[in-house]
């Protein structure tokens, strides 16, 4: 059975989790922060989360995962059938993550985790952002789907990355880069949010956040 590592505040490893458990993926969480530690690294060239073990080796990297799934599992409808469609979902997975949650990423330290930020850091940020949101705005439906009127691969990638880039600019710049463009991804959110799959995926979000809280103040 597949092992998914990883801690349920990661975007990635949210976004693994959500196709797994979208499709009925038998598959086993296993709880390991991202780390420079060699135990982690033996397994995830970068250290980072998530990454998966199966039966023929480790893999890292989300969208190669959710690859490797697709593969695994053809009779799983993770891409759509057609190849074009299937194209256009890849293609949104990658402008949001690209083009807009790895360019807000380099906000997260001060927008999330207590640290700073230098004025040129958010300063690149802004222009950078407001580009890939410019671009994103032009490729994405939200027919209600990110693709049109179908739910792809694209809304799960959606669905853990957008509220980070929503919040990280409204903690920075004091407006969220998001609403302020036109894009509702709070009511988007909602919306995906229906699905069991993403409601499980928010809950252990949400109770991995309390836990944290509570050791911190015990
Ligand atoms: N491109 C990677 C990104 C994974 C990633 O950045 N994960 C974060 C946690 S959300 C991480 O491990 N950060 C630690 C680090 O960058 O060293 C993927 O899609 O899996």
């Amino acid at each position: 059975m597949i092992q998914l590592y990883g801690f349920a505040l990661s975007n990635y490893y949210n976004k693994v989790k959500f196709v797994l458990l979208e499709h009925g993926i038998e598959f086993e969480e296993v709880f390991v922060l991202a780390s420079q530690d060699e135990a982690v690294l033996a397994h995830s060239p970068l250290g980072k989360v998530p990454y998966i073990r199966t039966d023929a080796g480790d893999l890292c990297e989300s969208e190669v995962i959710v690859e490797y799934l697709a593969q695994r599992h053809p009779d799983k409808p993770i891409f759509p059938a057609d190849p074009f469609k299937a194209a256009k979902a890849r293609e949104l997975v990658t402008f949001v993550e690209l083009h807009l949650e790895l360019v807000a990423r380099d906000l997260y330290k001060e927008a999330f985790f207590g640290g700073t930020v230098t004025d040129e850091v958010k300063a690149r940020t802004a222009k950078r952002l407001a580009h890939g949101i410019g671009g994103f705005k032009r490729l994405a439906k939200f027919g209600p789907y990110l693709a049109g009127d179908e739910f792809t691969i694209a809304d799960i990638a959606a669905f853990v990355s957008l509220p980070l880039v929503g919040m990280a600019t409204a903690t920075i710049y004091g407006r969220d880069f998001l609403l302020d463009a036109g894009i509702d991804w709070k009511g988007y959110v909602k919306l995906i949010n229906q699905r069991p799959a993403a409601q499980r995926v928010s809950a252990d979000r949400k109770a991995y956040i309390e836990a944290s809280s509570a050791s911190k103040v015990s």
